[in-house]
């Protein structure tokens, strides 16, 4: 289709969408604040009379003083089955399963027709995780947030977590990406699309999830894996992330990122010990030898000597805890300077032969990310073996994050 041919059905497509919108109650804005493969996220207002009919909704604006959600329009008839029969359910019964907790993104309702469905959600205007390590690295000229604001958020972040787990929702797919910033700087977990319900039998799984740069060695390795403990794995890959602004391990090939993992991460100079500490204590390749979440919450660098315990930040009931104040310096970002960079726009598949990403460590899994690797064990790993100090990294392993998305 030649391009005003596009625009004029994109237009038509829109005033769709605005049009059931405003039957539910919401205004949609022009405003698009995110894209995903078959999803477009849209700055919407709630009107003063859905407000009297969701208390959901009303509870939490009142508190925010404003009247702005974000709404997901998931273009259901053009999507593979899969993401309707399958990843979009999940989406949804873990995010009411997760309602309510001040850094999960809440979902206030969801309604649908044959062509679309409509998550209408908590807006968290603040771009995501990724971007602001990126922002504050330049800003800094030094890669990484500073500790100080990386301890803010990480122990927001184990919060999250912590609630997800409490509520029988292993996450799957925790990385920078998935993980928004709110207007007041708290953090928002969001992307619930590969979560699995764990239930009380805590069952282990066996289905591939994640991108392969967060991923948990066990995953890569087709073993059946404890949803909680891979999620721990993704958490020290986050943490390394936000200190020095690169990834750990970044391998396109599951054989060599095992290799790496086997021989740990590095460490900037000037990284704090405690700091190192535990991501190390994240980043274990024996699932079981990894901390826990109350241990990551009462680890010495996540609550150092003067910090106020953090008692509230793992309570199971699900309901809001109190926010932390910002500490840092970093002024909250207004939504009109909310963008993407155009690289991260690529549309990403949840099924079939998915377009080429930028980064094969992007894409989500899927059977190929498999192969070869049934051979790969523990053992030949040399777990348990003693360690060897790491090398030091080489461009390769030490990506910016950024420069994730610039290789092919
Ligand atoms: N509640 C929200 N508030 C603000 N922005 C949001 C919100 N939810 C999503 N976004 C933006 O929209 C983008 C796409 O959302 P999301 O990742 O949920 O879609 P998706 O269809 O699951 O994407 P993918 O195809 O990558 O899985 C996010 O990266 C984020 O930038």
């Amino acid at each position: 289709m030649k391009g005003s041919g596009r625009r004029k059905l994109d237009q038509q497509t829109f005033m769709a969408q605005a049009r059931e919108c405003r039957d539910k109650g919401y205004l949609l804005s022009a405003k698009k604040i995110g894209s995903g493969a078959f999803s477009k996220v849209y700055l919407a207002h709630a009107t003063q009379e859905r407000m009297q009919h969701n208390p959901k909704l009303a509870s939490d604006l009142q508190g925010k003083r404003h009247t702005m959600v974000a709404i997901k329009v998931i273009s259901t008839a053009e999507a593979p089955v899969e993401l309707s029969c399958k990843f979009l359910p999940r989406e949804i019964s873990s995010l009411n399963a997760t309602y309510k907790h001040l850094n999960v993104v809440q979902l206030y309702e969801t309604y649908h027709n044959s062509q679309r469905a409509y998550l209408v959600l908590e807006l968290a205007g603040g771009g995501d995780l990724l971007e602001h390590i990126n922002s504050v690295s330049d800003h800094r000229c030094c890669p990484g947030l500073g500790e100080k604001e990386a301890r803010r958020l990480f122990r927001q972040l184990v919060s999250a977590v912590a609630h997800c787990h409490s509520a029988g929702i292993v996450h799957r797919d925790l990385k920078c990406e998935n993980i928004l910033l709110d207007d007041r700087g708290l953090l928002k977990l969001t992307d619930f699309g590969f979560a699995s319900q764990s239930g009380v039998k805590k069952a282990l799984l066996s289905t591939f999830c994640g991108s392969m740069a967060y991923t948990a060695p066990e995953i890569l390795m087709s073993k059946k894996y404890s949803g909680e403990q891979a999620d721990l794995w993704s958490l020290g890959v986050i943490l390394y992330a936000m200190v020095t602004g690169k990834l750990p391990f970044k391998e396109c090939r599951p054989h060599r990122m095992l290799l790496l993992m086997r021989r740990g991460p590095t460490f900037p100079p000037g990284l704090s010990p405690e700091c190192q500490d535990l991501i190390r204590a994240l980043l274990q390749l024996r699932p079981h030898a990894r901390l826990d979440l109350q241990q990551a919450a009462r680890h010495r660098w996540t609550r150092p000597t003067g910090h106020a315990p953090f008692c509230t930040m793992l309570s199971t009931s699900p309901v809001e805890n109190p926010g932390e104040p910002r500490e840092d310096s970093e002024p909250p970002r207004s939504l009109l300077q909310l963008r993407r960079p155009q690289q991260l726009g690529t549309p990403k598949s949840t099924s079939g032969p998915a377009p080429e990403p930028p980064d094969a460590s992007r894409s989500r899994g899927g059977g190929s990310a498999r192969l070869g690797l049934q051979s790969i064990t523990m053992a030949n790993l040399g777990v348990g073996a003693s360690r060897q100090p790491p090398p030091l990294c080489s461009r390769s392993t030490t990506q910016n994050v950024l420069g994730l998305y610039q290789v092919n």
